[in-house]
């Protein structure tokens, strides 16, 4: 049987540290994307808001027009910053996300881009689960005031590895989204994200762990590095497991860059060591990849 991953592919995942500059935010990304890519990484992940802080108040400060595609450089310096890393680090490179305002519908999204090492834009996933949240006397946060909802599952073909699938943070707490990515045929689910200090302890590792597990697929979560004096203090701990649901590596909070070799055998492996994948019954409950699920936006 084919494999899902064609071929070794090295993850980097950039726990990058952002401030209120974007342009110096930008400059940083490109220097850890080429420091990973010259380590040997084949695809590197930035995180979640990699360009600007994170919170309600900055999205429509630091939004950038991507539509129609291709922007004009003045309507997205991050998507020509983003393709050009690619193309100089020649690896697929998942832009993290960075704020959009899409003129036409005058609306907000929390927006991943995705770029080929030629530099030609593969996808764009705009954050499908908002994060609103209230944890009473811990963290009150209401994506939801500016931003509206993507409306797709984003699977992304890369023709020499395979498939993987895009999503955003808050979106990793849906399981539905990594089940039908996976049962699709995606290897890699990857999840540029920002916990917090609260949630981050209670839940970052479980979600990382528990959607591998569940998928039997490798899963990468990618934070910004924690900054104290921010008004959001992001959790950090980027980490990368296996399809057996074992980390393979994770980071402090720190900015750092964190690595791991994907094997091209240990998918079909732990599936053949417990096979749930041939022993589901959708006899007694649906198949959810099955039914009507959205690509396009
Ligand atoms: N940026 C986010 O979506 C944060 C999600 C989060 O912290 C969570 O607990 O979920």
């Amino acid at each position: 049987m084919a494999k899902l991953l064609k071929k070794p592919l090295k993850l980097a995942l950039v726990q990058l540290a952002s401030g209120a500059d974007k342009t110096a935010n930008l400059a940083n990304a490109r220097s850890k994307v080429l420091e990973a890519a010259s380590k040997g990484a084949n695809v590197v992940v930035l995180p979640e808001c990699f360009n600007s802080p994170y919170g309600v108040k900055y999205f429509a400060k630091y939004s950038e027009t991507l539509l129609p595609s291709p922007p004009s450089k003045e309507q997205s310096p991050s998507f020509h910053a983003l393709s050009d890393m690619a193309k100089e680090a020649k690896a697929y490179l998942v832009g993290g996300s960075i704020p959009e305002y899409w003129a036409e519908a005058k609306k907000y999204y929390n927006t991943n881009l995705t770029f080929g090492p030629d530099g030609k834009l593969l996808a764009m996933h705009r954050k499908v689960h908002l994060f609103d949240i209230d944890i009473p006397g811990k963290i009150t946060f209401r994506e939801s005031e500016v931003l509206s909802p993507g409306n797709k599952v984003t699977i992304v073909d890369l023709p020499e590895y395979g498939k993987i699938a895009v999503a955003i943070c808050y979106d990793v707490r849906f399981p539905e989204l990594a089940m039908i990515a996976a049962r699709k045929g995606a290897f890699l689910l990857l999840y540029p994200g920002a916990f917090n200090l609260t949630t981050g302890k209670l839940h970052w590792e479980l979600q990382a762990r528990a959607r591998a597990m569940d998928n039997q697929v490798y899963v990468g979560l990618c934070s910004p590095a924690r900054d104290m004096k921010a008004d959001y203090n992001a959790w950090g701990h980027s980490m990368i497991v296996d399809p057996n649901a074992e980390i393979l590596a994770q980071l402090e909070e720190k900015e750092d860059i964190l690595y791991a070799d994907l094997d091209t055998e240990k998918i079909e492996e732990t599936r053949k060591s417990i096979p749930i994948y041939s022993q589901r019954r959708f006899d007694v409950y649906p198949d959810i990849s099955d039914g009507k699920v959205r690509y396009e936006e």
